[in-house]
């Protein structure tokens, strides 16, 4: 059979989870031609660092495409793969498939091809495997929905929230949807996420915007974004990010953190959990909290409030807040 524009082939290869956090399909594969049409990674293993990436091309892909491809993943270098031809199917679906819904806590989160029979009472996120993190099924994404929901039913109430490092956007989504009069925030220090948020945002109805019941979006490494300083002490922050990161942004979190607040994180192993308390302990917060699944944890803590109730302090320029240190930010 002779290959034509029709035919849908797939390359598949190992790299790693920084390497396909990293991916941005629009940038660098456009203009070769047979360029990737989509190209989805997954987490293949319980290890933060093995991941699967998959470029579906229209037609049969050339050296050029090939070769745009593995640079993405340089840590494939020496591994043997080679375009396989992909039998007559909607690749986009194919692409997708085995992508099952989760159901975690009250949240259920599909695709547009696998929706299936959403369960009763359970609030539905449609989410596609795309450039960002967060389609429901790592075990850090899950804990956190479950730690929100753990929030709700406890009777937190919350007013003013972000999600750093927000990925596809679902645990904001999440956030909103529990605490529907609240402020929201989400951020990413990949821009591609920040783009990936705004279209799930349109899919799943979640309005844009700066009032209550709004979400707000900024691209930006932790909390240095003057929309992120300019709206915080927050009351709740969720946090999915990994380890190191979340050691290094403690004292800048913790400062964001309105007292009393509430602190969700995850994105790291158990053996890990330690540090990431200690690190949080060190700027006054206490553990309230814990879910685990596989070796994920997600921690929960709170900040005292030295004054009893919770306490808002208003940072950023003219603020109590506006002190050494904010400076850096
Ligand atoms: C593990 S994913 C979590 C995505 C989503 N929140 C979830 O729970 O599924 C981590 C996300 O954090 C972002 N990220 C990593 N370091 C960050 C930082 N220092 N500041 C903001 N975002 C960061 C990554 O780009 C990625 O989208």
């Amino acid at each position: 059979m002779s290959a034509d524009a029709t035919e849908s082939w797939k390359l598949t290869l190992p790299c790693t989870r920084d390497e396909a956090e990293a991916i941005d399909v629009s940038e660098g594969l456009e203009g070769i031609a047979g360029s990737p049409v989509i190209i989805t990674s997954e987490e293949i293993e319980d290890d933060p660092d093995s991941w699967r990436l998959d470029a579906f091309f229209s037609g049969k892909p050339g050296k050029a495409a090939v070769a745009a491809v593995r640079a993405l993943a340089p840590s494939s270098a020496g591994v043997k793969a080679t375009p396989e031809r992909v039998p007559d199917e909607d690749w986009i679906t194919l692409s997708q498939a085995g992508i099952e819904p989760v159901h975690a806590a009250r949240f259920y989160v599909h695709t547009s091809g696998n929706k299936g029979d959403v369960p009763p009472g359970a609030k539905a996120f449609q989410i596609e495997a795309s450039r960002a993190f967060g389609t429901g099924h790592h075990q850090t994404t899950t804990g956190c929905l479950i730690a929100l929901d753990a929030l709700k039913v406890n009777g937190k109430r919350f007013r003013n929230i972000v999600d750093i490092g927000t990925g596809t956007g679902l645990l904001a989504f999440a956030a909103l949807h529990l605490w529907p009069r609240a402020h929201a925030t989400a951020s990413d220090i990949d821009a591609a996420a920040v783009d990936v948020t705004r279209e799930n945002a349109a899919v799943n109805g979640v309005p844009l915007g700066a009032g209550p019941g709004t979400l707000a979006l900024a691209a930006a490494p932790g909390l240095e974004h003057p929309l992120l300083i300019g709206r915080a002490p927050y009351d709740l922050i969720v946090a999915n990010i990994l380890a190191g990161p979340l050691i290094g942004l403690a004292p800048t979190i913790a400062m964001a953190l309105a007292e009393g607040g509430t602190l969700v994180v995850a994105g790291l192993l158990d053996w890990q959990a330690d540090a990431v308390t200690a690190a949080y302990r060190r700027q006054g917060l206490v553990p309230s909290g814990r879910t685990q699944i596989g070796d994920w944890p997600t921690l929960t803590f709170r900040k005292r409030a030295r004054y009893g109730a919770a306490r808002t302090t208003r940072l950023g320029p003219g603020g109590a807040n506006d002190a050494p240190g904010f400076g850096s930010w």
